[in-house]
């Protein structure tokens, strides 16, 4: 049987991947920092899938194990792994790579000539060439010479909401789902052949990487602060705000208009469809998605190559105005919430710095227009 490891337990890594990997054949082997979490999983051995729709669906994956993060186990688990992944958390991945070193450099050590391939599920712009670059610095030349021919790094875009569990699941290890899924890799990186039924195998990744990232991360980030902002709890009633709505629609037409500069295999209709399907997603009335969630880590999604500074990028590049991504933008630097460390930082930021300085910093605008737009828009708040 194919063995994968993948770092990360929780709600993507639970409900999508290793649920996919399970179908695809592979015995999954979880890491991951939550000792609890290891113990209830190798307890079980298995745990439930439910999908949040009209009709309920319960999956349940079987012949999985869980090994702690920092641990002799895990190193070995590389050793033998047909397929290593990731869903950590895009500033989790260099704790990822120091023990990714390790597990290479005994495979290497045991004369294992048996291709390996890694992906890192993250929301984040080719995440997969991070947890690489991480890796290699840590590597001599000889073993970065051994890594270059046998273990491939493939990009890839993961698309499907799997919200907080609070509220759906009943056991423990109960991961919580929408239907829709998409997990899109890039063919060109991999080493041997890789099958997972499911997946979408793609020659080159960015237009699907960007418009996922961009026509839906940017759009649920709106929603979340904009829905912070106005006092709701969930991404379904700040949807159901018409003017949160609009804002999120406006969000999701300025990236459309920058992406279709960008990518001319990118068709605008298709774009238009893709994201009113988005916007259907945020509305299943099956799913409470907290927008302390879905807005979590602002310093991350607010940073220059992330889900709004990037298309409010392109969007320029092709002449196009951005008052809906302006406002986003305003509405994440509005977001002070005290439980969100990134958030603190953020507020610390401003109040230290002043909202000019801060939005500067933050997400590395330099266009003294775009960021008068922006702290007008906050100040307006
Ligand atoms: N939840 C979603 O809807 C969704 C969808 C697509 C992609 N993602 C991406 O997947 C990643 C994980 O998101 P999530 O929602 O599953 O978060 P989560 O908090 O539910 O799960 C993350 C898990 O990683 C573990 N972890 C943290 N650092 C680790 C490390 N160094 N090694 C091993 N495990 C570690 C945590 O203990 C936790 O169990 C994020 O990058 C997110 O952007 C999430
Ligand atoms: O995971 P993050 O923090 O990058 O973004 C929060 C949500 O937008 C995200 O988890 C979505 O639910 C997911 O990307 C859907 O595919």
């Amino acid at each position: 049987m194919k063995k994968a490891v993948h770092f990360g337990a929780g709600n993507i890594g639970r409900g999508f991947i290793g649920l996919l990997l399970n179908g695809a054949g592979y015995e999954v082997v979880f890491a991951d920092v939550v000792p609890s979490l290891i113990e209830q999983i190798n307890l079980a051995r298995s745990y439930r899938v439910i999908t949040l729709d009209a009709q309920v669906e319960t999956q349940t994956v079987r012949n999985v194990r869980a090994v702690l993060l920092d641990s002799e186990e895990c190193r070995k688990e590389i050793v033998d792994a047909d397929l290593v992944t990731t869903a950590v958390g895009l500033g989790n991945l260099v704790n990822v790579a120091a023990i990714v070193v390790d597990g290479l450099r005994l495979r290497k050590q045991q004369n294992n000539d048996q291709v390996l391939n890694i992906m890192a599920c993250e929301n984040a712009i080719r995440a997969t060439s991070t947890l690489k670059d991480e890796v290699l610095s840590r590597c001599d030349d000889e073993l970065r010479n051994w890594i270059s021919s046998h273990v491939g790094f493939a990009d890839v875009a993961v698309d499907r909401i799997a919200p907080n569990r609070a509220g759906h699941a009943v056991e423990p290890l109960d991961s919580v789902v929408e239907r829709y899924f998409e997990w899109d890799i890039e063919t060109p990186s991999l080493k041997g052949a890789l099958d997972v039924p499911g997946a979408t195998f793609v020659e080159q990744l960015d237009p699907y990487l960007e418009r996922k990232l961009f026509i839906l991360n940017g759009a649920h980030a709106t929603a979340a602060y904009a829905g912070y902002h106005k006092k709701y709890a969930t991404i379904l009633e700040a949807m159901n705000d018409p003017e949160i709505a609009e804002t999120v629609t406006s969000v999701q037409q300025e990236a459309i208009s920058g992406l279709v500069h960008c990518y001319p295999s990118l068709q605008l209709d298709a774009l238009e469809q893709y994201a009113a399907s988005v916007r259907a997603r945020f509305l299943n009335p099956h799913i409470q998605d907290d927008v302390a969630r879905v807005g979590r880590d602002p310093l991350r999604k607010l940073s220059a190559q992330d889900r709004l500074v990037r298309p409010l990028h392109l969007a320029h590049q092709a002449a196009k105005e951005t008052p809906g991504i302006v406002r986003a933008l305003a509405l994440g630097f509005a977001y002070d919430n005290p439980e969100d460390a990134a958030a603190v930082q953020v507020q610390k930021q401003i109040q230290e710095l002043g909202i000019e300085r801060a939005v500067s910093n933050v997400t590395g605008i330099s266009d003294p227009a775009t960021l008068r737009q922006i702290v007008d828009e906050y100040q307006a708040l």
